[in-house]
C-alpha cells in the first residue's frame, strides 16, 4: 500500500517523525522560545533568592546586636520587596514570548491544515469523514497550542526551580538535602507512569471525538432521512453508545491527570516531613542554624509549586504529543493528483487556451471495479457532445477526468495533444467549469453562490448567468431576488433550482470547456430545452460536454456518445443513431411513449 492510501489511523502507528514535524514549526521561533525560557529561569532565580534573604534576616536578628539588627532586617526586607519588580517584569516577558509563540504556531498549523485540506483530492475525502477533519482542526490544534505555551512554561518552571533550590540547599547542608531527596524516585515514577497513561487516554479520546463529531455531522446533515425512516431512536442509541464511551475515556483521563498532582504532593510532603524531623534534630544538636533551618523548610514549601508545575507540564506535553502525532499523520497524506506547477519561464504568462479535447484509450479502475475501459474520443473545440448510457456506465467518471479531478489508470486525456497531467492545475481548471451531479450550495445568498467561482463578477454578469441558467422566473418569485439566503446546503431551494444555481455558477466563468454532469436531471423538459438553447447561442465559444438522461436534451448535440459498462458502444448524430436499431433508438422510442402517456 502506498503512502497516499494509508488512513490517518495507520499513520498514527508511525509517529517517529512527528517530532521533526513539530520542530519545523518551532524552528522559526527558536530565538523567541529561548528568550521565553531565559525569562522563566530569570524569574525563578530571583524568586529563589527570597528564602536566602529570609535566612539572612533571621540569623541577623538572632546573632547581631540590637542596634544593627533592625537596620539589617530593614535592608533584607527592602531586598525582598525590590526582588518583586524584576520578577514581575520577567514573568510578563516570559508569558508574552511563550504564549504568543504558541498562538502563532497554532495559527500557522491551522493555515497549513486548511491548505492541505484543499490540496487533498477525492481519493482522500472519499475515505475521510468531515467530522474527523473538524476534530483535527479544532481539538488537536488546541492541544498543540497548550503544549507549546502553558506546557513549555510549566516545564521550565519545574526544571529550573528544582536544581536551583537543590543547589542552595545542598550548599547549606548536603546531608539534609540528600535525605529530602529520598522520595524523588517515587515522584519520578509517578511522572512517567501518569504521563504514559495520559498520552494513551488522550489519543483514544481524540479518536473518539473525531468519530463522534463525524457521527453528529452526518446525522444532522441527514436529519430528514433519519426522520423519514423513523430512525431517531436507533440513531439516538447509536450516538448514546459513542457518547458514553467518550465520557468513560474522559473520566479515565481525568483520573490519571488529577492523580498526578496528589502523588507529587505526597512525595513533596514526605520530603518536608524528613526535613522537619531530621533538620529539627540537627538544629537541636547545633549543627544547623535556625535561619538555615527556616530557609530549608521555606525552600521545601516553595518546591511544591515547581513540582506541581512538572505534573502540569507532563499532562499538557503528553496531550500535545498525541495531537501532534495525529496532525503529522494527516499532513503525511499526499494527494494522488499532483500539480506539475508552473515552470519558471511560464510564470506570469496567460494560460494557453484549451481547444481540442481528446480521450486516448482511457481506462479507470477503482480497485477491481472497472469504471471506464479503453475509451477514445476526440472532441473538437466549440462542439457540443452529449454522453448517455445506463446507470453505472462510467459517465461521471468520464466527466471528472476533464478537469483532472481524477487521473486515468491507463491511457491519456489531452488538450491539443498535451497530457493534462503536464498542465498546471490552475491553468487547466480555470478554463473548465464542471457542474456536478450533486450540487453543493453554501449557506449564503443566491448571488454569492453563483459568484463563488468568479468573485469579481459584476451584478449584471451574475444576473446574465442566472438568466442563461433559466433562473429568471424563480428570481422574480423571490422577494429578495439574488439576495435570497439559500440556507444550509441550499435547503430553501427545490432540487431543480439548486441544479440551475450550480449551472449559473459554472456559466458565470464563461469557461472554454463546460462539463455538465446530469445537471438538468431535475429540471422540467421545457426549462431544460430553454437552457440548452441558451447554451448553443452563448456569446462566447465553448465546448460543452453534457451527460444527459433525456433524448430530448441530446438531440441537438453535434455528437452523441453512448457508454455502457465503461465502453463507448455507440456514437454519432441524433438522426444517425435513430436510424439504427441502437440503444439510443430504443431509448428514444421508450421516452416518446412515456411522453405520449404523460400527455394523455
Ligand atoms: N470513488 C469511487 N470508488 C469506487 N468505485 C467508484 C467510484 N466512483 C465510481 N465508482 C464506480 O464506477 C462505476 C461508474 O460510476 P459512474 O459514477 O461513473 O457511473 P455513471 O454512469 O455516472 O452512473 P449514474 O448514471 O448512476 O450517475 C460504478 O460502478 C461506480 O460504482
Amino acid at each position: 500500500m502506498g503512502e497516499a492510501e494509508k488512513t490517518p489511523e495507520e499513520f498514527q502507528t508511525n509517529t517517529g517523525k512527528w517530532k521533526a514535524f513539530l520542530w519545523s514549526y518551532l524552528r522559526r521561533y527558536r530565538l523567541r522560545l529561548a528568550f521565553g525560557v531565559a525569562f522563566v529561569v530569570a524569574r525563578d532565580l530571583i524568586g529563589y533568592t527570597i528564602p536566602l534573604l529570609i535566612s539572612i534576616g533571621i540569623d541577623t536578628l538572632a546573632h547581631s546586636p540590637r542596634e544593627t539588627a533592625s537596620a539589617g532586617v530593614a535592608l533584607v526586607s527592602l531586598g525582598i520587596a525590590a526582588a518583586a519588580l524584576p520578577r514581575f517584569a520577567f514573568q510578563t516577558a516570559a508569558r508574552l514570548s511563550l504564549m504568543s509563540t504558541s498562538r502563532n504556531i497554532e495559527y500557522e498549523m491551522r493555515r497549513d491544515l486548511m491548505r492541505h485540506f484543499f490540496a487533498l483530492d477525492a481519493s482522500f475525502w472519499s475515505r475521510t469523514r468531515v467530522g474527523d477533519a473538524m476534530a483535527h482542526a479544532v481539538n488537536d490544534l488546541n492541544a498543540v497550542r497548550m503544549m507549546v505555551g502553558p506546557g513549555a512554561t510549566a516545564l521550565f518552571e519545574g526544571v529550573t526551580a528544582l536544581p536551583v533550590a537543590l543547589a542552595v540547599m545542598g550548599w547549606v547542608n548536603w546531608h539534609l538535602t540528600l535525605a529530602a531527596l529520598l522520595p524523588l524516585p517515587f515522584a519520578f515514577w509517578a511522572l512517567l507512569y501518569a504521563g504514559r497513561m495520559i498520552r494513551h487516554r488522550f489519543d483514544a479520546i481524540q479518536s473518539l471525538f473525531s468519530t463522534m463529531s463525524a457521527a453528529v455531522q452526518q446525522t444532522v446533515s441527514g436529519v430528514r432521512v433519519v426522520r423519514a425512516f423513523v430512525q431517531e431512536q436507533n440513531e439516538t442509541s447509536r450516538f448514546d453508545e459513542m457518547n458514553r464511551s467518550y465520557a468513560k475515556s474522559n473520566r479515565e483521563l481525568a483520573l490519571y491527570s488529577s492523580s498526578l498532582d496528589p502523588m507529587l504532593a505526597f512525595a513533596t510532603g514526605l520530603s518536608v516531613l524528613i526535613v522537619l524531623g531530621y533538620g529539627g534534630r540537627l538544629v537541636l544538636e547545633g549543627s544547623l542554624s535556625v535561619g538555615d533551618f527556616v530557609m530549608f523548610t521555606t525552600y521545601m514549601a516553595l518546591l511544591s509549586r515547581p513540582v506541581s508545575s512538572l505534573g502540569r507540564a507532563v499532562n499538557l506535553l503528553q496531550r500535545g504529543a498525541a495531537s501532534v502525532a495525529r496532525l503529522h499523520a494527516l499532513f503525511a497524506q499526499r494527494p494522488k493528483i499532483v500539480d506539475p506547477g508552473v515552470s519558471g519561464k511560464d510564470s506570469g504568462a496567460a494560460p494557453v487556451p484549451l481547444r481540442e479535447l481528446q480521450f486516448d484509450d482511457v481506462s479507470v479502475s477503482f480497485g477491481k471495479n472497472v469504471a471506464l475501459a479503453g475509451v477514445s474520443l476526440r472532441i473538437p473545440f466549440g462542439s457540443t457532445v452529449a454522453i448517455l448510457g445506463p446507470t453505472g456506465a462510467g459517465k461521471t467518471t468520464l466527466a471528472r477526468l476533464i478537469p483532472r479531478l481524477l487521473d486515468p489508470s491507463s491511457g491519456c486525456v489531452r488538450f491539443d495533444g498535451r497530457d493534462v497531467r503536464d498542465m498546471p492545475l490552475e491553468q487547466l481548471r480555470s478554463q473548465i467549469s464542471l457542474a456536478s451531479q450533486e450540487t453543493y450550495l453554501f449557506s449564503a445568498t443566491l448571488g454569492e453562490n453563483i459568484a463563488m467561482g468568479a468573485p469579481s463578477a459584476s451584478a449584471s454578469q451574475i444576473a446574465e448567468a442566472a438568466q442563461m441558467a433559466g433562473l429568471e422566473e424563480d428570481l422574480r418569485a423571490f422577494p429578495l431576488g439574488l439576495q435570497t439566503i439559500v440556507g444550509e446546503r441550499g435547503v430553501m431551494l427545490s432540487g431543480g433550482q439548486k441544479q440551475r444555481v450550480a449551472l449559473a455558477r459554472a456559466l458565470l466563468r464563461r469557461p472554454r470547456i463546460l462539463v455538465l454532469d446530469d445537471t438538468l436531471s431535475r429540471v422540467d423538459a421545457v426549462t431544460a430545452d430553454f437552457i440548452l438553447r441558451q447554451l448553443r447561442h452563448a456569446s462566447w465559444s465553448q465546448t460543452t460536454v453534457f451527460i444527459a438522461t433525456r433524448i430530448a436534451a441530446a438531440r441537438h448535440a453535434d455528437h452523441i456518445v453512448i457508454l455502457s459498462e465503461g465502453r463507448v458502444v455507440e456514437a454519432g448524430r441524433h438522426d444517425e443513431l435513430l436510424a439504427s436499431n441502437s440503444y439510443y433508438a430504443r431509448m428514444a422510442r421508450l421516452q416518446n411513449l412515456e411522453h405520449e402517456l404523460a400527455t394523455l
